[in-house]
């Protein structure tokens, strides 16, 4: 039962990577739809006008999807061998690609020679955005003697904003004629992007999605002149870049060492940390890193939530209350802890004078109550998708054997079982969020209403009042599957969220009247 169970909720969890068409569409949501939009059944992929004052999408995400939201671990594929979903998860074939950002200047084709020019063995498909009509970076990057197989170059607008269209065409192309003949695709950003519309690309486009996944966001960060640009204050409404692609970041080059000294350095660390604390950082000249750095990161990237998550503890019982005000701002830079029950409960942040942007990490220990983690992630999205840039976790899931893994860009949330937890392994949860000013009380909160109680053993179901019935709408929570059902005539699971009868069942039966079809033969017309 535990696996098809946990079988059920991993599909559920997968499908809810929503791709919407518009990446700058304000609120879509991947998990409060299921709740908004019955009879979403036949819908591959859908969404709401945008004209109602809620732009959800509802979606059943058809099977050959499935495959790309999973990163197949072993327990996963085993989980669901008894399972009529996920019989098996092909690994996950799409080309890599590699987003290279960073503020002008920064080192960011300097890298990209390195990264052409350095023994990997991997053939590389370059995307080069050169913001002007002349092709300047073009001609600076090692040509294609180096081994990349293919250098694009897009030189008539920002990735982020003009051509973003043409960089859909462009990998499309490059997959279609090219596939087989590279291993990874390199882009190159110009300074001036923000990062967030390039990556949503990559889950937005049904082009690129089925074909190529992102593999991680590289920024470079330059030593000398990044504490000017960050410090730059942009009229409202407008970001500043130099801050948004440190937050989008999943591995940060501290570039350019050689021009400044250690203290610079160190303090420059700090502030990078505090706006993103998930991403791993380095320390080079000339961009001069290890390959395997930034290629081949992998999506999830766990160890680095475990690590940001850890750090962030070891900072917090070193510091615990932490004022800076150095730039004049009115921020109160604090740092919360609480020690709930035990030293794993905890969570921290980050107040940082670069527009609010801040990292707050939550670690408890403890099952979640699906329903009502769906329920708050959802809301928690609605309300602030557009603030929260990027989130990536781990959860115990009740009734899950597998460590559940997921992160997010805005609005899109896309997860999958991991590994099994450890027979003696607590089942603590680790999220990381970054974003726009984010309360972490708040969101510890949140987060820690949806345990269950300690004394609910993981696994075991209560017996439940159907408050709503739940077969079509596409969540976590479904009322046609074990073991819903388990004590109805014939053990069968008939949509109703119960493990028998419900209350219109015992009306029906004292009524002398059938009893109530449940939602699962129900047609369109009933
Ligand atoms: N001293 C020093 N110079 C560097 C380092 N890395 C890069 N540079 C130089 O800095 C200048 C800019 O480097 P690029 O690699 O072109 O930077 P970029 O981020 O691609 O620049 P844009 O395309 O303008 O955004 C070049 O002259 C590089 O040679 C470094 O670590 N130290």
């Amino acid at each position: 039962m535990a696996s098809s169970l946990s079988t059920e909720m991993a599909t559920t969890f997968l499908s809810f990577t929503a791709r919407p068409q518009n990446p700058f569409a304000k609120i879509r949501t991947t998990v409060l739809p299921v709740l908004f939009k019955p009879r979403a059944r036949n819908l591959s992929y859908k969404t709401m006008p945008s004209s109602t004052h809620s732009e959800f999408i509802a979606f059943k995400v058809p099977r050959p999807y499935r495959r790309f939201t999973a990163s197949a671990s072993a327990a996963a594929t085993t989980a669901s061998e008894d399972s009529d979903l996920l019989t098996k998860i092909p690994p996950d074939n799409r080309i890599p690609a590699t987003i290279i950002t960073g503020f002008l200047g920064s080192g960011k084709t300097t890298l990209l020679n390195h990264i052409l020019t350095a023994e990997h063995g991997k053939r590389i498909a370059v995307i080069e955005n050169e913001y002007g009509e002349v092709d300047i970076d073009g001609s600076l990057v090692a040509a294609k003697t180096t081994g990349a197989e293919d250098i694009v170059l897009l030189n008539n607008g920002c990735l982020c904003c003009t051509v973003r269209g043409d960089l859909v065409r462009m990998i499309s192309e490059l997959v279609s004629k090219k596939k087989g003949k590279f291993d990874h695709i390199v882009i190159e950003t110009t300074g001036l992007a923000n990062p967030a519309p390039i990556i949503q690309t990559f889950y937005a486009e049904d082009a690129i999605f089925n074909e190529v996944k992102l593999d991680g966001v590289v920024t470079l960060v330059d030593a000398k002149h990044a504490g000017f640009h960050l410090d730059e204050v942009k009229p409202k409404g407008v970001v500043n870049e130099a801050v948004e692609q440190i937050a989008y970041a999943d591995r940060i080059i501290v570039n350019k060492t050689d021009l400044v000294v250690e203290p610079q350095v160190a303090s420059l660390v700090e502030r990078i940390k505090n706006i993103n604390r998930m991403a791993h950082m380095k320390r080079t000249e000339f961009g001069k890193v290890d390959l395997d750095y930034v290629l081949g990161i992998g999506g999830f990237d766990l160890e680095r939530i475990e690590s940001a998550v850890d750090a962030k503890e070891d900072d917090a019982a070193h510091d615990r209350h932490d004022h800076d005000h150095d730039h004049g701002h009115h921020h109160h830079h604090h740092e919360h802890d609480h020690e709930h029950e035990h030293h794993h409960d905890h969570h921290s942040h980050d107040h940082t004078h670069d527009p609010g942007v801040s990292s707050v990490s939550i670690v408890c220990e403890g099952n979640l109550d699906l329903d009502k983690a769906n329920m708050w992630l959802g809301t928690l999205l609605m309300e602030r998708s557009e603030d929260i840039y990027r989130m990536k976790g781990l959860l115990s899931v009740r009734g899950m054997n597998e460590r559940f893994v997921f992160q997010g860009v805005h609005d899109i949330f896309q997860g999958s079982p991991d590994r099994m937890w450890g027979p003696d392994e607590p089942r603590v949860n680790k999220i990381v969020f970054i974003g726009k000013n984010l309360n972490g009380e708040e969101l510890e909160k949140g987060f820690k209403a949806c345990l269950l109680a300690k004394a609910e053993p993981n696994g075991e179901f209560i017996k439940m009042t159907p408050s709503f019935i739940n077969v079509y709408y596409n969540t976590i929570s479904r009322a046609n599957y074990t073991p819903y059902g388990i004590d109805f005539d014939g053990g069968r699971a008939t949509g109703r969220f119960t493990n028998g009868r419900t209350e219109a069942d015992f009306i029906a039966q004292l009524l002398g009247l059938p009893l109530p079809p449940p939602s699962l033969s129900l047609k369109d017309e009933q």
